[in-house]
């Protein structure tokens, strides 16, 4: 029987995950409000089709940051795939190329980058700033050597939110499940779990530099010649910073509901940081992502890519690089048949006009104001850009 939705997947993985491992994955940080949150407001957005445009070949390639995509997709990064698969990267690595979208790989995958690399197809790399600078170091310098295409600082994380699933569960890691690219002595911790503490939320506290501000910045800017990414900024304030701080993308993320509880979900942020930075800068969104329809109305309020994270995961427990092939594929195919549905045949033509809020709010200008009629849906007025 074809699984025909993520949700059918999410069961699939469910059903064959131990329960620790799956409140790693599934859980949030504190009342898991913002977790809950970042699907929701998927929710209360509609789509505004056209009608009467010829939509018999949508097209949803694009080129992010010099790299050729198929589809607007991306894997958002997470530590240890191996928790959920045993090949863990190297088989999520080549469901993703198959699928012509972007792997994101974290700096705590469980495999060693090279391995990743060798399955082809587009790749970045995603770091935490950590209190040993020569470890982050010696990674950025791998990355280029192994053809990673950008670079991705996350900078929602001074410290591992308490997430009260892991502590329940004294979540911490397998033996076999180890954060590879980095010298043992700094992940041993994650093996262990004290009272009122995961192993993961420990082991931050050590390894994790808090002390992180803009002004460092300038260091890992200096030190690679790849474009570099900031995840996990939610504001206008932090997006024009980080355009100064000569920054080349950003991706709107509240860590999946994993970090800040009751941070605003990333659909929300999202038009005020498009709104703050250059066309130049490409800006990204994550979290609560689990249709082809909740990406083209994220596409639609200007994210220009759409990262994808714990259903990449319940693909790769169901079926290794086949189940992450068929995430990817089904959300692209919903996205191209939302696309022709909508009138949106290109990925430039799907602006803010494609959406409208349920119920309207009174307090806002929605939906914004269209100018001149158009004959084409490919309108980019609206006001949110
Ligand atoms: C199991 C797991 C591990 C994660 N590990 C990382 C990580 O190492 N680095 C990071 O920046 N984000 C990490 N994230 C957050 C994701 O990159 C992403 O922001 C989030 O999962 C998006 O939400 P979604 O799962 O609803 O798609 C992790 C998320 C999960 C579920
Ligand atoms: C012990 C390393 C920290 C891994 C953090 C992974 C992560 O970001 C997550 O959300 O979980």
């Amino acid at each position: 029987m074809p699984v025909l939705t993520l949700d059918e997947l999410r069961e699939h993985a469910r059903q064959r995950l131990p329960g620790p491992v799956w409140d790693f994955i599934e859980g949030g940080s504190g009342d898991e409000h913002t977790l809950r949150a970042g699907e929701a407001a998927y929710r209360e957005l509609c789509l505004r089709p056209r009608v009467l445009v010829d939509v018999a070949d949508p097209d949803c390639a694009l080129e992010l940051l010099g790299t050729p995509l198929a589809s607007p997709f991306g894997v958002a990064p997470m530590a240890y795939h191996r928790l959920v698969h045993p090949q863990g990267e190297t088989a999520t690595a080549e469901g993703t190329a198959r699928a012509g979208a972007l792997l994101v790989v974290g700096m705590f995958a469980s495999r060693p980058l090279e391995d990743i690399a060798s399955a082809g197809g587009p790749r970045w790399l995603q770091v935490y700033w950590l209190r040993r600078r020569d470890a982050l170091a010696g990674l950025v310098d791998r990355a280029e050597a192994a053809g990673f295409g950008a670079l991705m600082l996350t900078v929602d994380a001074p410290q591992v939110a308490r997430r009260r699933r892991d502590v329940r569960n004294a979540f911490a890691l397998p033996a076999d499940v180890t954060a590879v690219n980095l010298d043992p002595g700094l992940t041993e911790r994650t093996h262990r779990a004290t009272a009122g503490s995961s192993g993961i939320e420990a082991h931050a506290r050590e390894q994790f530099d808090p002390t992180l501000t803009w002004d460092d910045l300038s260091w890992l800017r200096e030190r690679t010649r790849l474009p570099l990414v900031l995840k996990g900024v939610l504001t206008a304030e932090d997006a024009r910073i980080a355009v100064e701080c000569g920054v080349d993308a950003l991706v709107v993320s509240n860590h999946g509901g994993r970090q800040l509880d009751r941070a605003v979900p990333a659909l929300q942020a999202l038009p005020e940081v498009v709104a703050s930075v250059p066309e130049s800068c490409p800006v990204l969104i994550d979290g609560g992502v689990r249709s082809g329809a909740d990406a083209a109305i994220a596409l639609a309020l200007g994210a220009r890519a759409v990262l994808v994270g714990r259903p990449v995961l319940w693909g790769l427990a169901h079926a290794g690089a086949e189940g992450v092939g068929q995430v990817l594929g089904l959300l692209r195919s919903e996205l191209l048949e939302t696309m022709a549905l909508s009138g949106c045949p290109s990925l430039a033509g799907l602006g803010p006009t494609a959406v409208s809020r349920r119920p309207p709010l009174r307090d806002h200008p929605w939906p914004p104001s269209h100018g001149e009629p158009s004959r084409t849906a490919s309108t980019t007025s609206g006001g949110l850009r």
